[in-house]
């Protein structure tokens, strides 16, 4: 790594092996981990699952030796973990954990720069990393860098977890519950953005959760752990989703199997709606026109950066001269970011059968529909009949995430 490492000039992960790697605790009678193999492939997110005590952590933390394993062998990136110091081993892999474990007599520029420092960095070169993990992770360097953890809310202090455990730019991420403590909107949020991160970044992540959703959400594969860390399957969401390997799995999968294959897909992989728009400053006669012209007859006022901020009918229009001020706040927002169970929730909570979408800026972008997400249900259902029955190719035409019929949304600023 050189001195000016950026997000897009970093560590690419590396492969992980466990070969029937053990730990037996003392005064145990059983092994906590009784004989994992498994193979994390280089720039993947592997989520452990599997309920509580199974042995996820454990299993977790023999990769960076805070446990040491009974027996068996572990490589990363082709080096035998076993005969590295263990010291040497744990700087150059990140560890992120529930509450963050923040130190919390440093602020937030000294806990990112602890492994750094540790490492030799030259202060300089830790003060422009530090400022540029916090920029990553979203919160503002210079607002945020002399604070110390107890000033910061549990989604801030979860994001300073990443950015510590990034600083050094390791090529491997242990993530055991990051988001735990978190309220579940903010735990959305965080999970975005380590998905964002990663597809910058390529590390080898490893993450430790008792919540399926979240690791349908967040993982290339999953591994389902049972009792001693018995690997019950470990495969790609969509396999597991589609073809639990056993009753256990099905357990953890739940009734809902195909409501979760909704957290597979992202909004901007469907097809969205659009609606007439117009700007505070336009004109309230073109803007009735083009309402009236649409079947919806529901539109949206933009502010000067194209950000969604009223919804508007032919009605609140009648009586005034100005586009200012007039309509209904616009609610719920998804980004194209946001899963489409993110937007089943906003579609929920809004009693509206249309949302709003934004871009990366905030920009208007389109809407979405409940018969959207009704109609990329029944086309994953589709084509995972056809993978069930070695069915000739898909046809290419009935692509997923086309979108489909859609009737007129109802009142959208209900
Ligand atoms: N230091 C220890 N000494 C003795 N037994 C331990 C120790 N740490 C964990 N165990 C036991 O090993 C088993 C696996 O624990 P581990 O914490 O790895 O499970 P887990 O799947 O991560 O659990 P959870 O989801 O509840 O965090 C449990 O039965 C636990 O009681």
């Amino acid at each position: 790594m050189t001195d000016t490492a950026t997000p897009r000039d970093t560590a690419h992960g590396v492969e992980i092996v466990l070969d029937d790697v053990v730990k037996r605790y003392p005064g145990q009678d059983a092994a906590a981990v009784d004989g994992v193999s498994m193979t994390i492939p280089a720039g993947e997110t592997v989520v452990f699952v599997g309920p509580s005590g199974c042995g996820k952590t454990t299993t977790m933390r023999m990769i960076n030796r805070l446990i040491e394993p009974s027996s068996g062998r572990i490589t990363i990136g082709g080096r035998d973990a076993l005969s590295i110091d263990p010291d040497e081993l744990r700087r150059g892999i990140g560890y992120s954990i529930q509450q963050a474990g923040l130190f919390p007599h440093l602020t937030v520029a000294k806990n990112v720069g602890t492994v750094p420092g540790l490492i030799g960095w030259d202060r300089r070169r830790i003060a422009d990393r530090t400022d540029e993990m916090l920029d990553l992770v979203g919160l503002d360097p210079a607002t945020y860098r002399d604070r110390y953890p107890r000033q910061l809310s549990g989604g801030q202090q979860q994001r300073v977890g990443v950015a510590r455990a990034l600083a050094a730019d390791p090529p491997v991420l242990l993530m055991d519950e990051p988001f735990g403590a978190v309220d579940p909107i903010t735990r959305g949020l965080l999970q975005d953005e380590l998905m964002r991160l990663q597809s910058e970044l390529g590390k080898t992540i490893v993450f430790v959760t008792h919540d399926f959703n979240e690791a349908v959400k967040i993982g290339d594969r999953i591994a389902v752990l049972g009792s001693q860390s018995h690997i019950m399957q470990y495969d790609t969401p969509e396999a597991i989703l589609a073809n639990p390997a056993n009753e256990m799995v099905a357990g953890f999968v739940g009734a809902d199997a195909s409501l979760k294959q909704l957290t597979l897909s992202r909004v901007r992989d469907v097809r969205l709606l659009d609606c007439p728009t117009a700007h505070e400053d336009g004109s309230v006669n073109e803007m009735r026109r083009a309402l009236l012209a649409d079947s919806r007859q529901w539109g949206l006022i933009l502010d000067a950066r194209d950000r969604p901020v009223r919804w508007v009918s032919p009605a609140h229009l009648a009586t005034v001269d100005s586009l200012h001020d007039v309509g209904n706040p616009v609610g719920e927002i998804l980004s194209v970011q946001s899963t489409l169970q993110d937007a089943l929730e906003a579609l929920l909570a809004e009693s509206s059968a249309s949302t709003v979408v934004t871009g990366m800026r905030g920009e208007y972008v389109g809407l979405i529909t409940i018969d959207t997400l009704v109609e990329n249900l029944r086309q994953l259902r589709d084509d995972h009949a056809a993978d069930h029955h070695t069915a000739p190719a898909p046809d290419p035409t009935a692509a997923t995430g086309t979108g489909g019929a859609h009737r007129a949304p109802e009142d959208p600023a209900r």
